[in-house]
């Protein structure tokens, strides 16, 4: 299952999610590769420590190396196709050749997890249509969950629907929209709820994911809660993934069609 995880809003916690997820499902026994789809602002090679890796998905858009050779094993387990920092890496990237890397590998992995750049552009629009699920992150205030609402609907114009919303920093400020709200603006069920926990900063720091840093934290323990709420998911996306009989370049290009048409 290929799930993109996006957000309206920038820093509201996609990476962290992406890479505590992804620690958590593999300590689930899921074979998991995440990727930073944010090749202009990499971020998620800094956490797991291999932002310097040679080659990365920026030599793999720019046809100078293979994806296999750009995937590393993280300690945790967790295989991860990093992007470098380097401005001259994003100039050189073809994100077009983008869902034709993931078609190479994805079936090698339970779960293929994207960690996809803020905002609504064509690079968003491609990271929606490559998936099979949406992960909404939105931090409970109105801005992001208006913002969170235009990926949602983008997201089903390119024919992904929503696995569920992760609702990010929560017990941080007393004016904080309440889940039932934000169910009901979103339309969309809450399936992660992660406080804000001075541990994800530290372990940030640190270049670790807080799952290794504090696995007894509050957000440790709400990562683990939502990648158990994943798992339980699968069985049903199997048997819709079944009723399909698209090739997934077939699929992700009438997707991609979909939801250009649209902007
Ligand atoms: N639950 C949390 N508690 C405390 N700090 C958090 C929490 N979630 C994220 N952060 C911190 O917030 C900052 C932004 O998080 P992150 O980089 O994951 O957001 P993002 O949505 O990926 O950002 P961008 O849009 O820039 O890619 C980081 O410093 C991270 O450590």
């Amino acid at each position: 299952m290929i799930i993109t995880i996006a957000s309206g809003k920038g820093g509201v916690g996609k990476t962290t999610t992406s890479a505590n997820l992804s620690v958590a499902l593999s300590k689930l026994g899921k074979r998991v590769l995440v990727i930073d789809g944010d090749i202009s602002m990499a971020n998620l090679g800094l956490i797991f420590n291999f932002e310097k890796k040679k080659p990365n998905l920026h030599d793999v858009l720019a046809g100078e190396a293979y994806v296999k050779d750009a995937i590393y094993k993280h300690k945790t387990g967790v295989y991860v196709l990093p992007t470098s920092l380097s401005i001259e890496g994003y100039k050189k990237s073809d994100l077009d050749l983008f869902p034709e890397v993931v078609n190479e590998v994805a079936d090698e992995y339970d779960y293929v997890i994207i960690d996809a750049p803020a905002g609504l552009n064509r690079d968003m629009a491609m990271h929606l249509a490559i998936a099979d699920k949406l992960m909404l992150i939105v931090t409970p205030e109105l801005f992001s969950i208006v913002d969170g609402l235009r990926i949602k609907e983008s997201a089903e114009m390119a024919g992904t629907p929503l696995m569920g919303i992760v609702l990010n920093r929560t017990g941080r400020d007393f004016a904080e929209m309440g889940e039932d709200e934000i169910e009901m603006l979103i339309k969309g069920r809450i399936i992660g709820n992660i406080p804000e926990d001075e541990n994800i900063r530290t372990a940030t720091l640190k270049k670790m994911t807080v799952l290794e840093y504090s696995p007894n934290s509050p957000s440790s323990k709400a990562y683990m809660e939502l990648a158990l709420r994943v798992v339980g998911s699968y069985v049903d996306i199997e048997k819709i993934e079944k009723m399909h009989k698209e090739s997934f370049l077939q699929k992700i290009k009438r997707k991609i069609t979909n939801v250009f048409s649209r902007f």
